[in-house]
């Protein structure tokens, strides 16, 4: 099986960066060469996103972090999806493992937020992956399913949505997913989608690999067949880095 659509950048920024380094990565972007048959995607702090849309370049669209679950109104220190339409943001990234594990989201509450978010107009990259003792058990896909169901379960179409599969213990760490592991873990999350949800969805829906990608190691990983593009951490904050990963879409199109 194989996907076909079009390759898939993404850059989480997390919390980090301040006014003038968002300055500086916006420039870099802007100047940067990117492969026209490529979808880029940057995902700033929700304080950086309006300066961001007005300075970057509309090549690039914009991704918030998060969004509420439901209608904005009194729900201190959170931000609804109808406010990060009012802006102009496309984007945004729900079930990131950071909020999983460190900040307690639960799954049916993520996939809440993906129908929410869908239902406002936003299109939605939808984290998965397993943590390190998961995948040690042997539980790899059991995970990934299980979070890929609240996804599922609750969202109306797949047209809008990218997935992300990020090892939890690839993010941040520099273990990178062998090509292989990411490929058999993303042919099994294509393969959930055709017995799930439909034919369609499982060729059309991008599935994106996060945990550990930079410039070196972006073309190998891109090669295999399951993999339709990236959701990238610390390598976005270097816009000559970001731009590397974002072009290693040509080495998909060199038979491997
Ligand atoms: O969590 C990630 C992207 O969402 C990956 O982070 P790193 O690329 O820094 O490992």
């Amino acid at each position: 099986m194989t996907g076909t659509g079009k390759f898939f950048v993404g850059g989480n920024w997390k919390a980090n960066g301040n006014k003038e380094s968002v300055k500086k990565l916006v420039q870099e972007l802007n100047d940067a060469k990117l492969e026209e048959d490529v979808d880029v995607v940057v995902s700033p702090p929700y304080i950086y996103l309006d300066s961001v849309l007005n300075t970057l370049t509309k090549r690039i669209e914009v991704s918030a972090q998060n969004s509420w679950v439901g209608k904005g109104g009194a729900f201190t220190g959170e931000i609804s999806a109808e406010q990060l339409k009012d802006l102009g943001v496309q984007w945004v990234i729900l079930g990131h493992s950071e909020r999983r594990h460190i900040i307690g989201e639960a799954n049916e509450f993520i996939g809440k937020k993906a129908a929410y978010a869908l239902e406002n107009g936003l299109k939605v990259i939808a984290c998965i992956g397993e943590l390190l003792e998961e995948r040690e058990a042997g539980k790899t896909t059991e995970v990934c399913f299980t979070q890929l169901k609240a996804f599922a379960d609750a969202v109306p179409s797949w047209k809008d949505v990218v997935i992300a599969y990020e090892p939890v213990w690839a993010i941040g760490t520099g273990k990178v997913a062998t090509p292989q592991q990411a490929q058999d873990v993303h042919s099994e999350i294509r393969k959930w989608l055709a017995e799930n949800v439909s034919a369609e969805a499982s060729s059309q829906t991008r599935i994106i690999y996060g945990g550990s990608v930079n410039a070196a190691n972006s073309a190998e990983l891109a090669k295999q067949e399951d993999i339709d593009g990236f959701l990238v951490g610390g390598a976005s904050l270097k816009g000559p880095d970001f731009a590397t990963i974002v072009n290693s879409v040509t080495s998909k199109k060199v038979p491997a």
